[in-house]
């Protein structure tokens, strides 16, 4: 495994690309697949760690999952009441969405399970799932009174709720839905801004009676899924790496196919665009539920702007490579209402801040976001990831705009979410 890249400067970045697919309706196409009767094809499944580790829970608690040659997957459904008991304790890796959706879909189970996860999983907080999963009746227990995993899990049966959420978190969200598919009444989910709404959207679409209304989300309890056919769109959280590649690099021209550009998710060109980016969605259309496009990208002269809110959620995963963005923009740039990023793989405002700091960018933390004052260039240096693939991925971006060799530390973790993130970086960079 290779644990560390070294990034010099790029002269520009031109061509087509294609990013692999979207991890959240990967690691929902394998849920819903599995609980649904009747075969469900899964094609752009992302071959990523994080999906891995769902896929194999599933095989664990009996499901038949079977991988084609051009990487698409073909689940065999066993219905809501078809899996069974794992023998042994499931392993989310690096997962946070594996975790706590399976928090939700296991509290309905008849049968005990165990999740546990990486050393950075199981230093984050569970109970934003636990307490308002126990409210419905389930029995988990973890360390640190439901705080920490590994979670134990007796399954069995549940009570519709209605549940006003403090945070804007779709594993919130989607961790009580797919515990209202087992309740015995319906569950309603109020979110103080909307999350990503992928849950909801593959829920309808494999028959489940779901209402989305402003504030909140109703789902009641099911009799059947349908298996179906997914088509999964490019996550637009790698193409985010590529979309500020480009506009950071003078005389840069990308065109990045198949994009989703679902509107909880596309907060990031949102901000792009109001940092003076030029990106153009082209060809828009919609796949299997999900709005897609093709975004059309080019060197922009970025300056500093303020991030909060409802654009918050809807960004969530593109902070740490917006600030890189920020970092080499016109002007100060300031990001608040993202106290989430402090719960992630690792603490994302404190890492950017130390690494992106090594490389000589004007930087501070602030408890929920950061102040970002942008330069002309970076230096070069040796930074270190901090275990998360976003923290890496966003310092070889930083590289390409750095005077001399960035080289980051600890790199293998990029294959969570994107495997073949440095060859397709190397296809489209001159220079
Ligand atoms: O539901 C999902 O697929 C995800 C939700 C987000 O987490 P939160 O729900 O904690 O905001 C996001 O950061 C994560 O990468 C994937
Ligand atoms: C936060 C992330 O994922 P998860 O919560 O699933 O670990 C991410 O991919 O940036």
């Amino acid at each position: 495994m290779v644990e560390h890249r070294n990034i010099t400067s790029a002269s520009r970045l031109s061509g087509e690309i294609t990013v692999p697919g979207d991890k959240s309706i990967s690691h929902r196409s394998i849920m819903l697949g599995s609980l649904a009767e009747g075969e469900t094809l899964v094609r752009g499944f992302l071959h990523g760690e994080d999906n891995h580790a769902t896929l194999d829970a599933f095989r664990a608690m009996g499901v038949r999952i079977e991988e084609r040659a051009d990487g698409a997957l073909l689940i065999h459904g066993h219905g809501l009441h078809g899996l069974t008991e794992p023998e042994d304790v499931l392993d989310c890796g690096n997962s946070g969405t594996t975790m706590r959706l399976m928090t939700g879909l296991l509290s309905g189970q008849a049968f005990f399970s165990v999740l546990t996860g990486d050393q950075y999983l199981r230093r984050r907080p569970m109970k934003r799932v636990t307490a308002p999963l126990a409210l419905m009746g389930a029995r988990i227990q973890g360390r640190d009174g439901g705080e920490r995993a590994p979670l134990a899990i007796q399954g069995g049966s549940l009570i519709g709720t209605d549940y006003h959420s403090p945070i804007a978190s779709a594993q919130v969200k989607s961790a009580l839905l797919l515990a209202g598919l087992y309740a015995d009444g319906p569950t309603t989910v109020y979110e103080p801004h909307l999350s990503r709404d992928h849950s909801e959207r593959m829920l309808s679409f494999f028959g489940a009676d779901l209402r989305t209304f402003a504030g909140g989300v109703t789902i009641q309890p099911q009799p059947r899924l349908s298996g179906r056919e997914v088509a999964v769109p490019g996550d637009i959280s790698s193409a985010a790496f590529f979309l500020v590649a480009a506009l950071i690099t003078p005389g840069s021209e990308l065109l990045i196919r198949n994009v989703g550009i679902n509107p909880t998710r596309s907060g990031v060109i949102d901000i792009l665009q109001a940092m003076g980016g030029r990106i153009e969605p082209l060809n828009c259309r919609e796949v299997s539920g999900e709005p897609v496009a093709d975004l059309l990208v080019r060197h922009s002269d970025l300056r500093g702007i303020e991030i909060g809110g409802d654009l918050v959620p809807r960004a969530i995963d593109e902070f740490p490579v917006v600030s890189v963005a920020a970092a080499v923009a016109e002007g100060v740039t300031v990001i608040r209402d993202a106290r989430e990023l402090r719960v992630k793989e690792t603490d994302r405002i404190a890492a950017m801040v130390t690494e992106l700091g090594k490389l000589g960018a004007d930087l501070e933390a602030r408890e929920d976001g950061m102040v970002i004052h942008g330069r002309e260039t970076l230096s070069g240096g040796r930074v270190d990831s901090h275990g998360d693939h976003r923290i890496a991925m966003s310092m070889a971006i930083a590289g390409l705009r750095a005077a001399g060799e960035v080289r980051i530390d600890n790199t293998a973790c990029t294959a969570t979410s994107f495997p073949d993130f440095w060859e397709r970086l190397e296809k489209v960079r001159h220079g």
